[in-house]
């Protein structure tokens, strides 16, 4: 009996290393399926599609067509499509469906993900976790260095592939938090003269917010390489700089994704620099609005959610010197930086809207 249950546990614990080792398995059919353009393909045939219609409507070799129901039966059980069985001529044939996560990949989707899922998955970003043990052995900043040999942001200055494909994946969530941002929480934003977004990237939280308050001054600040070229509008300008030496004066700072690129000490540098940027002309009181996770204690929300949560604490860990941090982590920084209080509102999914006041 004891060496029943015994073989069941060892069995169990090889088969959970197993799903381990290949969970790449899962991003990599997943990107497949994408590069095929399967999503788009089934989304325009407008109703279920057939594997038959789909192998015909696919660029791939003919001795491959065999392969394509293995790829499929695998991204149905990941969730990104689902399958109807159909008896065609006697013959039973799978239909697919898109499911809301394939939804979310079509070109054509104003907030699509496929932008983001190509620059994750790109080897430039995807080789240093080949560094990670050795990094952890040596005195290199992080493995991202370790495996080129510059910085994630020298490489992206140089490099125009990498500058315009990690722009675009920062592009297509800085839609969809837009969307939600001003959906939910215009209030945010309400009663300030001026707002600059600190490595805004190329403007697209910023663009909404500027037609949703059109009397707001607005400023992209990010790198030079970042913004150099790109076209303002009537209350929106773009500005090059370095958010470690100045940030152009205003009433209210959006800081999207920042601060979790970044350690501690590096942190409270940008907050301090914040601060003093602060002018509070408007009606309101200046503030600077953080957008990024606050990771969950206790196991408070559900597996999955924590899980994604430490996925962006160990990217942030290979390819920057950052971390995804806890409220008592923020708090820390937040009051070293010389800020007074602030506030937490929970409403971007796995990342929160954090206020801080001077
Ligand atoms: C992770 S991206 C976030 C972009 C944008 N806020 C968003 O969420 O879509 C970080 C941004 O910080 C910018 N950045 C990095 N170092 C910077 C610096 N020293 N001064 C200004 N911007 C910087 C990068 O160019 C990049 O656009
Ligand atoms: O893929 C990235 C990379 C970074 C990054 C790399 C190097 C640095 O010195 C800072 C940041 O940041 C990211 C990020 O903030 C994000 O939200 C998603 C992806 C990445």
């Amino acid at each position: 009996m004891e060496s029943q249950h015994d073989s069941a546990k060892l069995l169990q614990a090889q088969s959970h290393i197993w799903n381990h080792i290949f969970s790449f398995i899962n991003s990599m059919s997943l990107k497949c399926a994408v590069d095929l353009g399967i999503p788009d393909i089934i989304h325009n045939y407008g109703k279920p599609m057939p594997l038959s219609k789909l192998i015909a409507s696919l660029l791939i070799h003919p001795s491959k067509t065999c392969f394509i129901y293995r790829l499929m039966r695998i991204l149905i059980h990941s969730g990104f499509f689902s399958e109807q069985n159909v008896t065609e001529q006697n013959e039973l044939e799978a239909e697919y469906v898109l499911t809301d996560a394939s939804i979310l990949l079509l070109k054509e989707n104003p907030f699509s993900m496929t932008p983001f899922l190509h620059a994750m998955l790109d080897p430039i970003l995807t080789k240093p976790w080949y560094h990670l043990s050795v990094w952890l052995k040596n005195d290199d900043p992080t493995p991202f260095e370790k495996t080129h040999g510059m910085t994630f942001w020298d490489y992206a200055g140089h490099d125009p592939n990498l500058n315009h494909f990690f722009n675009d994946a920062m592009a297509s969530d800085a839609r969809l938090v837009s969307r939600v941002l001003i959906e939910k929480y215009k209030e945010a934003f309400q009663g300030f003269e001026s707002l600059v977004d600190v490595g805004g990237g190329t403007g697209t939280v910023t663009k909404a917010i500027a037609s949703s308050f059109p009397k707001m001054e607005c400023v992209v600040f990010d790198l030079p390489h970042v913004v150099t070229g790109l076209q303002g509008s009537d209350n929106l300008k773009y500005v090059g700089g370095n958010m470690f030496e100045a940030i152009p004066p205003t009433d209210a700072i959006l800081l999207k994704w920042i601060l979790h690129d970044w350690n501690d000490e590096e942190c409270v540098n940008i907050l301090k620099k914040c601060k003093e940027a602060i002018t509070s002309k408007g009606k309101n009181e200046g503030k600077v609005i953080i957008i990024d996770m606050v990771i969950s204690e206790n196991e408070k929300r559900g597996g999955e959610s924590i899980e994604t949560q430490l996925f962006f604490d160990m990217l942030m860990m290979v390819l920057s010197s950052g971390k995804e941090r806890n409220e008592k982590e923020w708090t820390k920084l937040i009051l070293s930086a010389g800020f007074s209080h602030y506030t937490i509102t929970p409403i971007l999914g796995l990342r929160s809207i954090i206020e801080i006041y001077p």
